[in-house]
């Protein structure tokens, strides 16, 4: 069994990314740019636009942060967006999920420029994502590709049983792995709620991509000897024996089904710090005025 190591394979991309920068520097070029807008004060979406911040300034990105608290009306966020999309020094928008209930995210999604939306959020790139044309896309599951392909694990013929069905993991998840190329050429299967024989289906699986955020929902009895398992939760539980009272699990029983896995992400340090270098790489294209072509 061997362990995917996210945190390398996106310390990796980052330096690819600084080197990139510089390069733009030493040409007199502008440094690509990203906004992120947080709205409201929910715990772990400031860790994760604090960290994408970070990781924008370690590779000499510039970035810029609009937070407004969860009162702000949909009209004033609204506003902000097409001030950004305006703003020619901006190359990339992203506005951090969730959204306070009486925000419509559709509409905040659909009011990004789509070639400033480095979420990959938007329908036109969600369209042509699904075409297999150059776009922006959505960044934990361009960043599981990435994985998959650093550790050349084999997806053509495959079985992959995405269990969970949201617009940034499961259903882009299930329409790249399909896809004529490699990582891809896979026989997807889209598990949700009403999936009734989830067990019967990951146990056909040769990949499972647990996406369904419930902690140590994918035990090892649901689980074929040598699956490839990625993990993409991300669950807080209670823990005494921690000073903070908790830690983070994911979706999967790793200690159990890592026994069977013949590659298996952790949690932390699998899929989640790849989303943020995914990130960083649809910036990066934006600011070129470039998008993404998987091989
Ligand atoms: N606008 C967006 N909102 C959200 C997205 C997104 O891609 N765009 N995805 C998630 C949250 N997310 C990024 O925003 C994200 C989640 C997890 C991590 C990460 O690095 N996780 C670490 C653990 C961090 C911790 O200690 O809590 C890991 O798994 O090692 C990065 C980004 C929902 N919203």
């Amino acid at each position: 069994m061997q362990i995917i190591d996210g945190k390398l394979v996106s310390e990796t991309i980052k330096t690819q990314l600084a080197e990139k920068v510089l390069e733009l520097k030493a040409l007199g070029k502008k440094v690509p740019h990203l906004a992120a807008i947080l709205v409201g004060d929910n715990p772990a979406s400031e860790t994760y636009v604090a960290s994408k911040v970070k990781s924008c300034a370690e590779i000499g990105y510039n970035s810029t942060l609009l937070r407004f608290d969860a009162q702000i009306s949909e009209k004033h966020l609204l506003d902000q967006i097409i001030a950004l999309n305006e703003n020619p020094d901006v190359d990339g928008i992203l506005v951090q999920l969730p959204l306070p209930k009486h925000i419509s995210e559709e509409l905040v999604i659909n009011t990004i420029d789509p070639g400033k939306d480095v979420d990959g959020f938007h329908p036109m790139n969600v369209g042509k994502m699904v075409s297999g044309l150059p776009t922006y896309i959505p960044a934990t599951p361009y960043g599981i590709m990435l994985l998959l392909e650093y550790y050349q694990i084999p997806t053509k013929g495959k079985h992959a049983v995405v269990i969970g069905r949201s617009h940034i993991v499961g259903t882009p998840m299930s329409v790249l792995l399909s896809r004529n190329a490699y990582p891809g050429n896979c026989t997807v299967t889209i598990c949700h709620s009403h999936t009734h024989n989830l067990k019967e289906l990951c146990l056909q699986a040769d990949i499972i991509v647990a996406a369904i955020g419930r902690p140590n929902f994918v035990t090892a009895d649901m689980v074929k000897e040598g699956a490839v398992i990625i993990d993409v939760g991300i669950n807080r539980i209670p823990d005494a024996t921690k000073k903070s009272g908790s830690r983070l699990v994911g979706d999967v029983d790793f200690a159990a089904v890592k026994e069977k896995a013949s590659f298996i992400t952790p949690v932390p340090g699998g899929v989640g710090p790849m989303t943020i270098a995914a990130l960083l790489k649809n910036t990066y294209y934006a600011s070129q005025g470039e998008k993404v072509k998987l091989n």
